[in-house]
């Protein structure tokens, strides 16, 4: 590769603000979320599945590899790679970078869910055994967790190679395990292939089902029929992935205007949390559900299935009704609602869903979260694991959501925060 103009050459910017606690964090995270990948997965197959258990059980090294283990990843990658590629759907423009230009970007990710599912339907007819992959789930994320570093080495280096305008601005501090860690380069491609996107929604999002699935038939081989946790562990995520997929489309919804597309650059954080950290941890109630069947009564069930009912509407409603306000604020589902203005020109809404809590979505979210682990019982924490997790990530997320729309917004944002004062909990935080 040339290096690009000189006149484009990068200067590090020392000053940039570090998140994810800075140089430590890049030091500390790189290393502590693989093993607790490894530990969660080998603690929910132990009888005891404590949390709590000290030292904490690590998997020996010869139950992290099985030669099967990188075919299956390389084979899972290259199809949805194929699947990308292929002209199913239509070219999304992205938001406008900073040099003015639009990514054009393959809105396909649920024509490749439901071929993946077909795909899938069609080896289990021909007696696949998908419940295997129980066994797995060890050498498969040891693999995808080594297959994180790689990539992400790759991506450091090549960000070497590209203007200063298609670098992230939080990503060029000079620091290279900093850098290494957030992501130097925006949105990486090779050609017209772009990397992250690929990355943030495919294979580690529809991996994740593909693994719960195989915990069912799993649960089938042993004891002849999947139990109703488990169908219901299986039916809201699914729900939850497929509902991605459907609104990838800009024009429909917004994956490509949050954060991690717009703001993020491509390092390891993101790399692994796609790859690593998706499919291998939000599924954890299923692989827990495998050697540790909950009775569930019909009550129980139905009182779970409404309160994921509840997070659906909420996350969905809300993350709705600010993408069409976003897209055509003069929309009659959205025209009436109450608005201030910002010097950029864009409005903030402060009734409605976003009138409640300032970020109703997350809200929404945590609530089908906590709908994912009820079903496990109350016995263990590990299967709560992704809630109390997934509180932290999104808290995290809000803050530095909001010291991004600061900077943008200025005092309208302080005006919109004495309006709204609750960030997630209505009353409570
Ligand atoms: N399962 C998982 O692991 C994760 C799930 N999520 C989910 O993804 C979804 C998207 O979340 P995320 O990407 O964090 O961001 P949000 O969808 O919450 O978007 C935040 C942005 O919305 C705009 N905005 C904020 N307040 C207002 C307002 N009052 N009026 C108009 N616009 C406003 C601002 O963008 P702008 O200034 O550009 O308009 C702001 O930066 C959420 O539902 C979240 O729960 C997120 C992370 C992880
Ligand atoms: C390991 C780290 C410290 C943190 C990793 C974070 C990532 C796992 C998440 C960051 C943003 C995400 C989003 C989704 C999945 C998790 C990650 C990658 C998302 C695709 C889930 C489905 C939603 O509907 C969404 C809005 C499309 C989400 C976008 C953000």
């Amino acid at each position: 590769m040339k290096r690009k103009s000189q006149g484009l050459k990068q200067r590090p910017s020392h000053d940039t603000e570090r998140e994810f606690g800075g140089t430590l964090g890049a030091l500390c995270i790189p290393v502590l979320l693989p093993l607790t990948v490894m530990f969660l997965i080998g603690v929910s197959r132990s009888p005891e599945a404590s949390l709590l258990q000290w030292p904490p059980a690590l998997p020996s090294t010869d139950q992290l590899w099985d030669p099967l283990a990188p075919v299956l990843l390389l084979g899972w990658i290259s199809l949805h790679a194929l699947l990308y590629v292929l002209p199913l759907g239509k070219l999304s423009e992205g938001l406008v970078l900073r040099n003015g230009t639009r990514l054009k970007y393959p809105i396909n990710g649920f024509h490749s869910l439901c071929i993946s599912g077909m795909l899938l339907m069609l080896l289990l007819g021909l007696g696949a055994p998908l419940g295997s992959l129980f066994e797995l789930l060890l050498p498969l994320a040891a693999c995808a967790i080594a297959g994180s570093y790689l990539f992400s080495l790759y991506l450091y280096i090549r960000s070497f190679w590209v203007p200063s305008h298609a670098l992230a601005l939080g990503g060029n501090t000079g620091n290279p395990l900093y850098d290494f860690f957030i992501g130097r380069e925006l949105n990486p491609r090779i050609g017209n292939f772009d990397l992250k996107y690929f990355c943030e929604l495919r294979p580690g999002l529809i991996g994740w089902v593909v693994i719960n699935l195989g915990m069912l038939m799993k649960e089938v081989e042993l004891r002849g029929s999947p139990s109703l946790a488990m169908i219901l562990v299986n039916s809201f995520q699914l729900l939850y992935v497929a509902d991605a997929l459907w609104n990838e489309d800009i024009s429909k919804e917004a994956v490509l205007t949050t954060m991690d597309i717009v703001h993020d650059g491509f390092g390891f954080m993101l790399v692994f949390g796609d790859l690593a950290w998706v499919p291998f941890t939000y599924g954890m109630q299923a692989a827990f559900l495998v050697v540790h069947p909950q009775a569930l009564s019909s009550l129980g069930a139905a009182a779970i299935i409404a309160l994921n009912g509840v997070g659906y509407y909420v996350f969905r409603k809300s993350n709705s009704q600010k993408n069409q306000f976003r897209r055509d604020p003069t929309h009659p589902s959205v025209a009436r609602l109450e608005t201030i203005a910002t010097a950029t020109g864009k409005r903030l809404l402060v009734s409605g869903w976003w009138g409640l809590v300032r970020h109703p979505n997350y809200l929404g979210d945590l609530l089908m979260a906590l709908a994912w682990s009820l079903p496990c019982g109350f016995s263990h924490l590990l299967p709560y694991f992704y809630v109390i997790y997934f509180a932290v990530l999104l808290i995290h997320r809000e803050d530095r959501d909001e010291r991004q729309c600061r900077a943008k917004y200025g005092l309208a944002w302080d005006t919109y925060c004495q309006r709204v004062p609750y960030r997630i909990f209505p009353y409570v935080y």
